[in-house]
């Protein structure tokens, strides 16, 4: 996992962003945090295996997109969304990929468990950058929470959805290109 060089990129297409959208010095932390919780809830429903109350349950991981006209994968293009605010996140709370460590497993034993603790190491997050005495939170509080949240999602795509690390990077650095041409494209 090459954290540096995904960071690197992240960062370019952040910058992209505040540049074509005019946003140099707003804070932008609490809508990137909202927009992690908004993909990991698209990525669930292209998962589909919680909903008890249907007949297809199967994951939606090759589809043919009319638009694109060509078969997709929902399910990875949902993932590395996810993976995209997760790096941004990190970079506007200053961690680099020194700080990031991956060595335990925080996945559930299910699926379904492995996304209700991811919503809530985002919540963690978001509630400890909330707190009212910020000088009560340390660098290693945020480094720590931000860790426990790539471990989860990191277990979850290996894990439980089946994707190699290796098919990740080259999914994010995919959609990262489709993201720069948005912005040259006035979306
Ligand atoms: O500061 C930002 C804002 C957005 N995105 C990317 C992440 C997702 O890949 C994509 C979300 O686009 P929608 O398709 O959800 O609009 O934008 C970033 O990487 N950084």
């Amino acid at each position: 996992m090459n954290w540096q060089k995904l960071l690197e990129i992240q960062g370019g297409l952040d910058e992209h962003i505040i540049d074509s959208k005019g946003l140099e010095g707003q804070e932008l932390l609490d809508k990137k945090i909202l927009a992690l919780q908004v993909e990991l809830g698209e990525l669930a429903n292209e998962w589909r295996g919680f909903k008890f109350w249907s007949d297809d349950q199967e994951a939606k991981t090759n589809q043919f997109c009319l638009h694109k006209l060509e078969w997709t994968n929902p399910l990875l293009e949902e993932y590395v969304d996810c993976l995209h605010f997760i790096l941004s996140i990190s970079l506007s709370l200053g961690i680099t990929h020194e700080d990031i460590v991956v060595e335990d497993d925080l996945t559930g034993e299910t699926v379904t468990e492995t996304f209700n603790e991811l919503f809530g190491y985002i919540t963690a997050l978001y509630t400890l950058k909330e707190v009212n005495i910020p000088a009560s939170i340390t660098f290693d509080d945020i480094q720590a929470s931000v860790n426990e949240l790539i471990e989860c999602f990191v277990g979850l795509g290996e894990k439980h959805l089946g994707f190699s690390w290796d098919e990740v990077e080259k999914a994010y650095l995919d959609k990262n290109k489709i993201n720069h041409a948005r912005q040259e494209n006035g979306y």
